[in-house]
């Protein structure tokens, strides 16, 4: 068959292409329904990602968040219909202690390969996980985001002191929302600060613990633990006030990502013992535990519905670009891509 493939060429530039595939692999085909646009995502459509990365990269479909239903599976096992969530990450190896997507030799799509923005996706058996029927396409679309944070809190869990009394949270935007929410159910005991910088959405946080401004900060406030979701510039500002208020020993989680190397203030790591954890994407089982997770709790989802943002049905190559801008314009939340092209 003849998939069509949506790549940007240039920054703010799609172009159609056109790539032959075969029925008789083993690969499983979905077609694409609910497709969300990540910050990662934005750095390579504004060619903020820098001229090396996008020299190298380009031409390149976008997008690793997001869901389809199964359109065809060479082994007759998984019924056509079936709603799933996609996972961008392909591992070509196994490692006994590297996870798969830490594998210099895995590809991750939307970052050197092609992403979700196609007709169909053609996906190894390991790739998908379904859905319950509960949780809401525009949701479940932004699954990958979720995965991020259950992924860096399996790898806090393995690596941290196991005090666990109270976390701070530095980011007040959409993977700071997550990780709040995760936190507060796998530590239901613990006591979860969001520290932020903007008023109105700091107001979405309504399960944490306590909210904090960023300029604002107690003296002699402590916390256990540090996640910081900022990223960009932000990082760095955000790491030096975790160093100044987290205990000796604690952890800091560092999952935002800048296009610019960050100061950080290593006098003080050493002097207090910190872990800098540092976590990137996530594996095929993160995913299965998010959607366990949707599974046993039916109310994350729902508070996950908060982060909906634009909604934008896309029948053309110009209603990508739309989506893009539009998302661009907001600061609250997700903007979801209704695919059908
Ligand atoms: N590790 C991984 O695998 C992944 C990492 N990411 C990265 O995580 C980061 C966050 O993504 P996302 O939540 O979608 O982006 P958002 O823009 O929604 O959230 C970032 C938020 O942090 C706020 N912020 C900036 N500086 C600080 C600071 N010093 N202290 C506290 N808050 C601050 C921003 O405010 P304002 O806008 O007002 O500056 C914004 O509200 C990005 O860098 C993204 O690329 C995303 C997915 C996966
Ligand atoms: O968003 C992400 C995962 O969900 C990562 O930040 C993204 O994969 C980083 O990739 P790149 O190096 O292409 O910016
Ligand atoms: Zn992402």
């Amino acid at each position: 068959m003849i998939n069509q493939i949506y790549r940007l060429v240039s920054a703010r530039q799609f172009e159609l292409s056109y790539k032959d595939r075969s029925l008789q692999g083993e690969e499983i085909i979905v077609r694409p329904t609910h497709l969300s646009i990540c910050a990662a995502d934005q750095r390579y459509y504004t060619g903020r990602r820098g001229a090396k990365a996008m020299r190298q990269k380009l031409p390149m479909a976008l997008i690793h968040e997001g869901i389809g239903e199964v359109a065809y599976d060479p082994k007759h096992e998984i019924p056509v219909g079936t709603r799933v969530v996609m996972v961008p990450n392909t591992p070509t190896e196994d490692d006994p202690y590297i996870a798969e997507n830490y594998l210099r030799s895995s590809r991750f799509r939307s970052s050197g390969y092609d992403g979700f923005m196609q007709d169909y996706v053609f996906l190894k058996r390991d790739r998908i996980v379904p859905l319950p029927e509960h949780v809401c396409p525009n949701v479940a679309s932004f699954t990958e985001l979720v995965t991020i944070t259950t992924h860096a809190l399996s790898r806090f869990e393995q690596k941290a002191i196991k005090r666990r009394g109270r976390f701070g949270v530095w980011g007040d935007g959409n993977l700071g929302y997550i990780t709040c929410l995760i936190l507060k159910y796998m530590y239901p005991d613990c006591h979860v600060t969001i520290f932020g910088k903007t008023q109105y959405k700091l107001d979405h946080f309504t399960f944490v613990d306590e909210a904090i401004f960023i300029n604002e900060i107690p003296e002699n406030y402590e916390i256990d633990h540090a996640i910081e979701c900022a990223g960009g510039k932000g990082s760095q500002y955000a790491i030096d006030q975790m160093i100044d208020i987290i205990k000796p020993e604690g952890a800091i989680c560092l999952l935002g990502v800048s296009e610019f190397p960050v100061e950080i203030n290593t006098r003080m790591v050493l002097e207090k013992g910190l872990t800098l954890i540092g976590s990137s994407r996530s594996g095929s089982l993160d995913f299965q535990r998010t959607v366990n997770l949707y599974k046993k709790y039916p109310e994350i989802p729902e508070y996950l519905s908060t982060l909906v943002g634009n909604v934008t049905r896309v029948e053309s190559v110009q209603d990508i670009t739309r989506a893009f801008e539009e998302d661009l314009s907001r600061s609250w939340g997700k903007s979801v891509m209704e695919w059908k092209i």
